[in-house]
């Protein structure tokens, strides 16, 4: 990562070679009314000029909602957002209205893939899966394109539960196969005798928000309920008389089985022949998950076998399954086209949450209901916000300081807090040091959600260290250092003893502060753009340079000096409110006592 001279204006003076003076660059930001409008989880648009343009003829984002959603999140939608309701669209039709789209709003029945990212151009800011599982959506290809992925990830468990339930009971008790006999004017009550539930084992695969919701109620039903989940706590599972157990213990003892876990990599197929050949004989499976945590295949081996009595699934690999599907028209087998979500009120509640969670990205929030982004807790937010702004303005700073050619590596963050080291949160801190290095020297727009990601494909290894200070832990930082190794520095005070380039900060009076810089103490409010002198300390110094900014009409909001002795070197700040013009520059660096200085914008 090379630094530019184009962000920043510097003079070395002991070399005294002129070197040109180039002005600083523009950066174009889309500013959101929020407090965390710093830090927009938007990605920028290549072209980031025209949608400048753009966003100020039509203030209003885009939002498509791509799969049938509840009239009270398409309201809420609509309060804020130009509403586009496509649905069945196909994939190439997807990718094409996705470039005049800030938002997308889908169900599972639409594949975000990478190709809908690329297509965006940048414009995607967020997706939003109104919804539980996202295994419809390439995470990976959101967060290298810096879009927000939220769902609704509570308010369809009860609807799920109880679909669960039910298929259960249906299935016990054969309902759906007597049903359509009657309908074929058939009387069969010999052969629909079905499976009592008291006093089975019901085998609950992960205990989530749905898993221990089907588990109460099969507990009402009077089932013995066993649990297998390796991530759930115990004392959860033992509040509500749920034994956890490993997976081979649950699959040797259960007389019906739920699946309830997300599908992943690991979870993929983990229902397969060497797992059914370790069910106990006659089992019953409940699929309300997903279809792809079951081969499928070998489910029908199973049920051919006799292993596995009878499935019922709502949840199938391909949806809508293949018409003939031999798994779907198995005797044996019950099924529903993937209804667990789909009560009115279930709808209702996942269309006003995704909403929610998609106008509050748009706006700059940060999402609770974020899936690639860490999920930061309003209180712990609101405390961190002054470190927030502090966090990117010292990235700013630092990276600005570097001399170009070696490119900058690695960076230490040091965050100095009375506060135990698991009791400050500081990936929000580290995304925003990372949007300050790398946004001045490059095009890419680092937010929450891409910072980790950009960082690393840059090959920039960003490393953080807490210093424990004794104290009050009321503020949740005393300062935060940012450290670059193994660069130089277009000023040489910037270096430390360490040969890191060094800046620290603190938040005063609710503003960041910078208060160090290399080995100099100083105290400048960080805002506006920022004069860094070296000098030999003596008198007059700081009215010569106060009085050739006042000429070029440059306001002066402060000056602040800091020395290592009297009339030794001493490195003076100015906050300034205009850039001052380059002879004014040229000016300050050939007054005889300044050694070097240098202009950074913040
Ligand atoms: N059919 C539907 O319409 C419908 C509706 C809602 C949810 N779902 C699906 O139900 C599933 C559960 O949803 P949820 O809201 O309870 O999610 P959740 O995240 O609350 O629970 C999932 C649980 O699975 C566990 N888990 C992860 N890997 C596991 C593994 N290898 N073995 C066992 N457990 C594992 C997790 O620890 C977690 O406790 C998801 O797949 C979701 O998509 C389907
Ligand atoms: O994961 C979920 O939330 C459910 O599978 C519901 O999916 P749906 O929104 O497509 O009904």
């Amino acid at each position: 990562m090379a630094a530019t001279t184009s962000s920043n204006l510097m003079v070395t003076k002991p070399l005294n070679k002129s070197r040109p003076l180039s002005t600083c660059s523009l950066s174009w930001r889309l500013t959101l009314s929020s407090p965390f409008a710093v830090f927009p989880l938007c990605s920028r648009p290549r072209n980031a000029k025209s949608f400048l343009v753009v966003a100020m003829m039509d203030a209003k984002p885009t939002v498509l909602v791509a799969e049938k959603l509840g009239d009270a999140g398409i309201q809420l939608l609509k309060k804020f957002a130009n509403v586009d309701c496509s649905y069945n669209l196909s994939p190439e039709e997807l990718c094409t209205k996705i470039s005049l789209c800030d938002a997308l709003i889908v169900r599972s029945g639409t594949k975000v893939t990478r190709e809908v990212f690329e297509s965006s151009g940048g414009r995607l800011k967020v997706v939003g899966r109104a919804g539980v599982g996202i295994d419809n959506v390439d995470l990976s290809a959101a967060t290298e394109h810096g879009c927000l992925v939220v769902n609704a990830p509570t308010a369809n468990t009860i609807a799920a539960a109880e679909h669960g339930i039910a298929l259960l009971t249906a299935m016990a008790r054969n309902i759906a196969q007597a049903d359509a006999s009657i309908k074929a004017g058939k009387w069969l009550r010999n052969k629909y005798v079905g499976v009592s539930l008291v006093g089975k084992i019901l085998a609950i695969m992960g205990f989530g928000k749905v898993g221990s919701e089907v588990a109460r109620r099969a507990k009402g039903l009077g089932m013995q309920v066993i649990a297998h989940d390796p991530y759930a706590p115990a004392d959860r599972a033992s509040a509500i008389g749920v034994e956890l157990v490993t997976f081979d213990e649950a699959l040797s003892i259960a007389d019906f089985i739920s699946m309830h876990m997300p599908l992943t990599p690991a979870t993929s197929k983990m229902f397969n022949d060497d797992s059914f050949s370790k069910m106990k004989k006659g089992v019953r499976i409940v699929n309300v998950a997903r279809g792809g945590v079951i081969d499928e295949e070998a489910l029908i081996r199973a049920l051919d076998s006799g292993i596995v009595a009878q499935a019922a699934l709502d949840v199938f690999i391909e949806e809508p399954p293949p018409s003939e599907s031999k798994l779907v028209q198995h005797e044996n087998v019950t099924v529903t086209p993937h209804l667990g979500a789909s009560t009115m009120e279930a709808q209702e509640g996942v269309a006003v949450e995704v909403a929610e969670a998609v106008v509050g990205a748009l706006k700059g929030e940060l999402a609770a209901t974020a899936v690639n982004a860490p999920m930061v807790p309003a209180e712990v937010l609101s405390a961190l916000a002054p470190f927030v702004a502090l966090a990117e303005k010292l990235g700013r700073l630092a990276v600005q300081l570097v001399a170009g050619g070696g490119g900058v590596k690695a960076v230490k963050v040091t965050y100095a807090s009375a506060r135990g080291p698991d009791d400050l949160d500081t990936r929000l801190l580290r995304a925003m040091v990372t949007k300050g290095l790398i946004e001045p020297i490059s095009s890419v727009f680092v937010n929450l959600v891409n910072a980790d990601f950009t960082a690393k494909q840059r090959g920039l290894r960003i490393t953080e260290e807490r210093i424990v200070l004794d104290g009050s832990p009321e503020n949740p930082l005393e300062f935060i250092q940012v450290h670059i190794a193994n660069v130089e520095s277009k000023f040489a005070s910037a270096i430390a003893e360490s040969g890191e380039i060094t800046v620290e900060g603190r938040v005063k009076d609710g503003k960041p502060h910078l208060t160090k810089v290399g080995s100099f103490r100083v105290d400048v409010s960080l805002e506006g753009s920022l004069i860094l002198c070296r000098q030999v300390d003596q008198p007059g110094i700081i009215g010569k340079v106060g009085s050739i900014l006042a000429g070029d009409n440059v306001n002066v909001s402060f000056m602040t000096v800091g020395r290592t002795a009297p009339k030794k070197q001493a490195v003076m700040t100015i906050g300034v409110d205009e850039e001052p013009s380059l002879e004014a520059l040229k000016k300050i660096g050939a007054i005889p006592a300044i050694e070097e200085f240098v202009l950074l914008k913040l």
